[in-house]
């Protein structure tokens, strides 16, 4: 039989082997990632799954958006250590948004189970929304020991040793978008996630011109397609970051002469945004620009200020039944498979049409302006922690100053 202390928040074995902590994480830190997570995503390793790692990030000109997690990363490398009594070096081996819509399951299996994951010690698992709010199914389980099933709640964290001593499930998820933020941990420093950033970041080509180094760029390769099928001519399927503003209410439009046959390559051309008959005047870079403004609305979009901005009618106009018939033709081809698109990412909670968000054209307008100062803040956050990561080769939370 297993012995177990319940200690304020937290409940351990004693035999030391995993570590439930509730409130690991505030609300506002959950949001914040979720935020990143829905505006970057891509197609992850499953059926169903969808990730953001920091290396994706750094790789479409977003390298400023790995700086919310870094604070977070710092903390919870410390708590492992600390609970499973580390006296030898740890680095972090994976850092990574992961969410899991309708469909998505894993098995009994333990995190080092094959050849290639040997190297994972120890896994943190962060719940970033909650089981039976957000999303339904997606129960963990462990196979022994106590806590036999843990049910997500946004916040809390478990932690457990990689190997079989730890070997858990997760019940398949029934609706809505259950979404974690999952580490693991390494003691061979060949698998130091640091300095694969590192690496990266110095071939980036950052600079201090605002806000143009804020843009997101996309991929070289397209890791947005969507297919149940493995479709590499995107017959079937559909484009995640198309449907993920559609589930919202959105459509968009290219105000240039393009058509579908560029895809993937549409991806860097501007765009403008679409809901109901009216258009947004502003053009934005490119898919992932837009994106990354609309779920900063969702985000942010209450507490924002729009009383300096004038009335709705002066941001968006009238879509001619021309430019809607222009919509339509790239929704057919963006969507191929409308009904599985809004099946995959319908939020448990949401009214079906995207409304519980939309506060008008005005504060889009705000969003907007205020995601470019948020970026913008980054940005120059990571402009002056850099030196001193590349001067330890190890990524941590640096004091600027004022
Ligand atoms: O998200 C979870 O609760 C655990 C996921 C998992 O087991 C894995 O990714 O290996
Ligand atoms: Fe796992």
């Amino acid at each position: 039989m297993e012995n177990w202390t319940k200690m304020g928040d937290e409940v351990e074995s004693r035999q030391r082997r995993r570590l439930i902590l509730g409130n690991f994480l505030t609300p506002e830190e959950c949001r914040e990632l979720e935020f990143i997570h829905k505006s970057c995503c891509t197609v992850g390793y499953r059926p169903n799954v969808f990730s953001t790692t920091l290396l994706h990030l750094v790789a479409t000109n977003s390298a400023h958006l790995i700086m919310p997690f870094v604070p977070i990363r710092e903390r919870l490398k410390e708590k492992v250590e600390e609970f499973f009594g580390c006296d030898y070096e740890l680095f972090v081996e994976f850092t990574g948004l992961i969410s899991w819509t309708k469909g998505a399951s894993i098995g009994w299996h333990s995190d080092d189970n094959r050849p290639y994951l040997k190297q994972r010690e120890f896994t943190a698992v962060c719940y970033l929304n909650s089981y039976g709010v957000e999303f339904g199914g997606g129960l963990f389980h462990f196979q022994d020991g106590e806590p036999k099933t843990i049910s997500p709640f946004c916040g809390d964290c478990v932690m457990y040793t990689a190997d079989s001593d730890n070997v858990h499930s997760v019940d398949e998820v029934t609706n809505g978008e259950r979404l974690t933020l999952t580490l693991w941990f390494t003691r061979d420093s060949s698998h130091d996630e640091d300095a694969k950033l590192l690496s990266l970041l110095s071939q980036s080509h950052l600079h201090d011109r605002f806000p143009e180094s804020c843009l997101p760029q996309p991929p070289s390769c397209n890791m947005y397609w969507f297919s149940p099928e493995d479709d590499p001519n995107f017959k079937s399927g559909f484009d995640i970051c198309w449907a993920r503003l559609h589930a919202l209410g959105y459509d968009i439009y290219f105000p240039r002469d393009h058509s579908f046959s560029e895809y993937p390559d549409l991806f860097s051309q501007d765009v403008q945004l679409v809901r109901g008959n009216r258009l947004f005047y502003q053009e934005f870079e490119n898919i992932l620009h837009l994106l990354q403004v609309v779920q900063f609305l969702c985000w942010k979009g209450k507490q924002l200020d729009s009383t300096n901005f004038k009335g709705d009618s002066s941001y968006a106009e009238y879509l001619s039944p021309e430019r809607n018939v222009v919509v339509g033709y790239f929704k057919s081809e963006f969507l191929k498979d409308d009904v599985l698109a809004e099946s995959v990412f319908s939020s448990a909670t949401s009214d079906g049409k995207g409304n519980q968000h939309w506060l008008g054209w005005a504060k889009l307008a705000a969003a907007a302006a205020a995601w470019e100062d948020y970026a913008t803040i980054l940005r120059r956050e990571l402009l002056g922690s850099l030196s001193h990561w590349r001067n330890s080769q190890s990524i941590y939370s640096v004091s600027l100053g004022s």
